[in-house]
């Protein structure tokens, strides 16, 4: 079995002319791990991926995959690369089924036609034009023929972008069975509900720089517990009580007016959550005021997103 990482990143740094698109960053990837890169818009997540795919020669830092350069040793790496692109580019009028034979063509130990189709959850389909497609079918087209060469590496653009729930959750199956077989597998996603599902570890990605990375609980611990409740309408938010020490946001929803406590975090044995609530209930108790919508939980993927995304990140 490997041992050594499948894909290693160290310091890498891309420029577009004086314009530095990756600021330096390193992560790794294990063979039968999921790592996921999010990131804002322009974050330089595709800068990143085309560099590990061996499309971009590196300006600063070294890349590793499968212990290879993969742009200086394109060849030895590609056969063992499984890529989905955002936009795969087929034959508009061959059928699902001719599309994976011909791909077949140029594919070292390719799977089984049928079984490629099927695995994607495509064998009703197969003998549909390429242009008769639904945008998600596609994706899933893309999927079959990311896998058909049992890639050891396997990178996933967005590979859910345009799926409906049902689709998206099958996708997942399939991912999850990939990753399972020892397949290391880089996903870039703006589904935050995905990298939870899927993710062992992941990478917020920001202006080029990598601001929260571990496994989700790593990266939402020290973010804090939320309460929210939709605010009474006879209350302004000054009037809503500190709680542990926060004072409460306001927000719309829905056009409605929403408060919002992001509570610290002291960590270890601290009751956070539940001494928070504690103190709200029973202030409300006191005032007789109705907590609309109340709503309490820790940290989610997403709230630190937000923060990053705002630059307000550790
Ligand atoms: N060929 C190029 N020439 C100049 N600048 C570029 C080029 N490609 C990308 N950039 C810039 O580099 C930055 C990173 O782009 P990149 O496409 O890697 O981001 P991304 O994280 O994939 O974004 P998105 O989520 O929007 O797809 C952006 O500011 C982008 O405008």
């Amino acid at each position: 079995m490997e041992t050594n990482p499948a894909i290693r990143v160290d310091g890498l740094r891309q420029r577009y002319g004086d314009f530095e698109a990756v600021a330096g960053i390193s992560f790794d990837v294990a063979p039968g791990e999921l790592f996921a890169l999010l990131g804002t818009n322009g974050a330089g997540k595709t800068t990143t991926l085309e560099t590990l795919e061996g499309h971009r020669t590196v300006h600063e830092g070294t890349v590793r995959v499968l212990g290879h350069d993969p742009h200086r040793e394109r060849r030895k790496v590609r056969p063992r690369m499984g890529i989905m692109l955002q936009d795969g580019g087929f034959f508009a009028d061959l059928t699902v089924a001719e599309t994976v034979e011909h791909w077949r063509g140029f594919t070292p130990s390719a799977r089984d036609r049928d079984e490629a189709v099927a695995l994607a959850g495509l064998a009703e389909k197969a003998g549909v034009r390429v242009r008769q497609l639904s945008g998600g079918q596609k994706r899933r087209l893309d999927l079959a023929l990311a896998l058909l060469g049992r890639p050891d590496v396997l990178f996933l653009d967005e590979p859910t972008s345009g799926m409906d729930p049902e689709a998206r959750r099958a996708t997942w199956d399939i991912v999850r069975e990939v990753v399972a077989g020892g397949t290391a597998v880089l996903l870039t996603t703006h589904y935050l509900e995905e990298a939870e599902h899927l993710a062992d570890r992941l990478a917020i990605l920001h202006r080029g720089r990598i601001e929260a990375s571990g496994t989700v609980a790593d990266v939402v611990a020290g973010h804090g517990d939320r309460i929210d409740f939709r605010l009474p309408r006879r209350l302004q938010v000054a009037e809503l009580p500190p709680l542990r020490g926060a004072r409460a946001d306001v927000r719309l929803e829905g056009g409605r007016a929403v408060a919002s406590y992001a509570l610290p975090s002291r960590g270890g044995e601290d009751p956070g959550l539940q001494a928070g609530l504690y103190e709200l209930l029973r202030w409300a108790d006191e005032e007789g005021v109705r907590l609309d919508g109340l709503r309490a939980r820790s940290a989610s993927l997403e709230d630190v997103f937000l923060r990053t995304a705002e630059g307000a990140s550790r």
